[in-house]
């Protein structure tokens, strides 16, 4: 089935996205917040801002206009950083199509509120339109899949049925997308790995090796899972796609944002330096204030997650944090 497709951020992520939606032959428009990014867009065929030296199909839409993007689709994919999620959301509310499948592939947990990005949805939608959404995450770096490199992402949906018709939508012979059922597991594995892979990044900046990324990742993995359990998730999903899955990605891929952002606090610089100079987003930084204060009004342990608050957000030397974390009450790997 031919879909007409609304996606509403064009970051490097939304544009890979509708890009590959278009190849497979959707009618699809490319909501940019940026107007003249629109303007290149369409000039050149383009996205010098987000996703340089990617020739983006001729069929693909691109506008500015909210009302325009949403005007008769079937689908709408929303692929804005997690923290503009409510206003995008909130403005789109009058314009999106009351049967259209919604699917969200922001990675991140409010800050303000500490809701997941699928809760953001629920509080915004009516009901009837909630029934409609899907999440999709999983290890996919933006420029690999607009390469076309081979890659494997899960799409999460309350029904077997909208699972379905997303992954009917988005998979190719590159892109290969499995359901699942697990909304809140998909999306935490896809916030919480972020964090993470600030954390790998910061003990590769320290120069640190291979055993210190491996336990990172392993231990991060086991955090992840008992937030997830706390909040209805299923064990299984975090050894999947969007929990395992995206953490090793992430915490080892040299195209991650978080693990660069890492590295540079590792060799010494300032978060605020780092993030003066980015335009793209690396969730993990205000990821790192959510899913503190969420684990602490869980009563969940996680130990990595509080040093990372500590260290970006107390100024706490990446060194005492490490010290911290090695020399814990000793437990039982299960515990
Ligand atoms: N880039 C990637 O490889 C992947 C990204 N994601 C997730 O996708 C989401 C979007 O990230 P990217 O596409 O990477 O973005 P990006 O970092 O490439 O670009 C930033 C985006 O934020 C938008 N933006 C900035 N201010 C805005 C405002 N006031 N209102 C609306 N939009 C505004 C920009 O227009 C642009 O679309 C994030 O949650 C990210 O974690 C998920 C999987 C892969
Ligand atoms: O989510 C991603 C890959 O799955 C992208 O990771 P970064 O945001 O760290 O670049």
């Amino acid at each position: 089935m031919l879909e007409k497709v609304a996606v509403i951020g064009a970051g490097s992520w939304g544009t890979t996205l509708a890009d590959l939606l278009a190849k497979k032959g959707h009618q699809v428009t490319l909501w940019a917040y940026e107007p003249e990014l629109v303007v290149t867009m369409r000039e050149t065929r383009e996205n010098n801002l987000f996703l340089p030296g990617i020739t983006l199909q001729e069929s693909l839409a691109f506008t500015n206009d909210l009302e325009e993007a949403y005007r008769g689709c079937t689908m709408v994919l929303c692929v804005v950083p997690s923290q503009l999620v409510r206003r995008v959301i909130t403005n789109s509310l009058p314009f999106i199509p009351k049967e259209a499948v919604i699917i969200s592939a922001s990675k991140g947990i409010e800050v303000d509120t500490l809701a997941t990005v699928s809760e953001i949805y629920q509080q915004i939608l009516p009901p009837e339109m909630y029934a409609n959404f899907a999440a999709l995450s999983g290890p996919s770096f933006a420029r690999e899949v607009a390469q076309e490199m081979p890659t494997a992402v899960a799409a999460a949906a309350a029904t077997e049925a909208i699972a379905r018709r997303v992954q009917e939508a988005f998979n190719t012979n590159f892109f290969r997308v499995y359901r699942n059922s697990d909304v809140v597991g998909v999306e935490l594995g896809g916030a919480i790995k972020n964090v993470i892979a600030i954390a790998a990044g910061i003990s590769d900046g320290l120069g640190f090796g291979s055993n210190t990324r491996a336990a990172l990742i392993t231990r991060g993995l086991a955090e992840m899972t008992r937030l997830g359990l706390a909040m209805g998730a299923q064990p299984a999903t975090f050894a999947g796609l969007a929990g395992m899955g995206d953490l090793v990605l992430t915490c080892t891929g040299d195209l991650s944002r978080n693990r660069s952002v890492g590295i540079q606090i590792g060799q010494g610089r300032s978060l605020d330096e780092i993030l003066g100079e980015m335009r793209m987003v690396a969730e993990g930084v205000k990821t790192t204030e959510s899913a503190y204060n969420l684990a602490k009004k869980l009563g969940v342990e996680m130990p990595i997650i509080d040093q990372m608050y500590q260290m970006l957000y107390q100024n706490k030397p990446a060194r005492e944090a490490v010290l911290e974390l090695m020399t814990r009450n000793l437990k039982a790997e299960g515990a």
